[in-house]
């Protein structure tokens, strides 16, 4: 029997098979990432990133040196990772298994001096979604507020000073035990900022969502934390440009994106959406995905035609970076767990916006009324006829 032939990396191929000294080395990173980034220095955690098993990288976005402004300097990190225990192990050792390793993840990006970092979606289980079975996966739900989740990461981000995103499946206890998709922001001080609630659930392939919760109801908040304006469109939200949209005309200065999404399905638009987004609002993007491929105890379909099947597919990872000038990080590998630090200066933001000026010349006015008369019910699109 032959091995499966898996590419690790996109990123690692044009290294491993353009020698480093090519001119065309250069002129194809320069096409396909934008302005060359520096590496920063990681030697720090290498060692317990090779003791643990993930990847570690780090890039570093500079703007121009202003007269008026200082650098406005943040370092931001990004975890994928694979599920630890089989998704039949009691909820209660899953959902540990993952706060163990995750801890130690984001302790390493501590000593990285990552300020503010973010978890892929609902990253204390298995993304159990597909099977459309309640029974256990429910279980994993907890209180955004006050959940063993939260709790875990209330103690880290204080002792790390750290801004932590963290997307849980969150059991809203205060208004009928309903189920959401939800991203809770807790602060560098250990206290919770706030929330956001999924604004759009897919209705695609295996990603049978809806049957355990609805569309957000926190419209597009941004959470003003000490070390920038930030923002999370979760998930199937980038294939909207409105809901990314959205977080920019609020002010977001990082917007980050934490999803599940597989090969099959999204690769060919994963280095396109939330880099197109970075581009047309002026700020910084952060994608990640989770690795690895999940089996579940019992097999599903998803009205599809197609055979029963007892897993989603494989989560591709290959999480980056993107700046508001279009550059972009490499991604990290397609089937390690990885944490990705990146250092941007968020004054590159307004430079961006004065070089290009998109929020100058995009209609927002002209948009709202059109939209205004699209969604009447007695809408008639005014296409013109011969
Ligand atoms: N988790 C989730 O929203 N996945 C949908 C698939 C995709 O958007 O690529």
């Amino acid at each position: 029997m032959t091995a499966e032939f898996i590419v690790e990396s996109l990123d690692a191929c044009l290294e491993k098979f353009i020698p480093s000294d090519a001119q065309e080395l250069k002129e194809i990173t320069k096409i396909l990432y934008g302005k060359s980034l520096q590496k920063i220095e990681i030697s720090k955690a290498e060692n317990i990133a090779c003791t643990n098993n993930f990847e570690l990288k780090g890039y570093k976005f500079v703007a121009l040196t202003e007269q008026l402004r200082k650098p406005r300097i943040v370092r931001v990190g990004l975890i994928q990772n694979s599920i630890v225990l089989p998704t039949s192990a009691p909820i209660e050792e899953q959902r540990n298994a993952l706060h163990a390793r995750i801890g130690t993840i984001i302790e390493s990006a501590a000593s990285l001096g990552v300020n503010i970092i973010c978890l892929q979606e609902a990253w204390t289980m298995p993304f159990a979604f597909c099977t459309r079975e309640k029974f256990p996966w429910s279980e994993f739900a907890e209180s955004a507020e006050d959940g063993p989740t939260t709790s875990f990461v209330q103690k880290l981000a204080a002792r790390c000073n750290m801004v932590i995103i963290s997307p849980i499946l969150e059991r809203d206890e205060s208004h009928g035990e309903v189920l959401w998709n939800t991203a809770v922001v807790v602060s560098n001080s250990g206290k919770v900022l706030g929330k956001h609630r999924k604004n759009h659930i897919p209705r695609v392939g295996d990603f049978n969502e809806s049957t355990y919760y609805s569309e957000g109801n926190t419209g597009h908040p941004v959470f003003e934390t000490y070390f920038g304006r930030i923002a999370i469109n979760i998930c199937y939200g980038r294939h909207h440009p409105q809901n990314w949209m959205m977080f920019g005309v609020n002010g977001a200065e990082i917007v980050f994106n934490p999803c599940a999404t597989v090969g099959d399905l999204s690769e060919p638009l994963w280095y396109i959406e939330a880099r197109n987004a970075a581009i047309a609002n002026s700020y910084f993007t952060c994608a990640i995905n989770r690795v690895g491929t999940e089996i579940f105890p019992n097999a599903f379909t998803s009205g599809d035609g197609k055979p029963e099947h007892r897993d989603f597919g494989y989560f591709y990872g290959s999480s980056y970076v993107a700046a508001p000038d279009g550059s972009r990080t490499p991604g990290l590998s397609r089937v390690r767990d990885g944490l990705l630090v990146a250092e941007l200066d968020l004054n590159l933001c307004r430079q961006i916006k004065d070089y290009w000026g998109f929020q100058m010349t995009q209609r927002l006015d002209l948009y709202a009324k059109s939209l205004m008369d699209a969604v009447k019910p007695d809408y008639k699109s005014p296409i013109i006829k011969e």
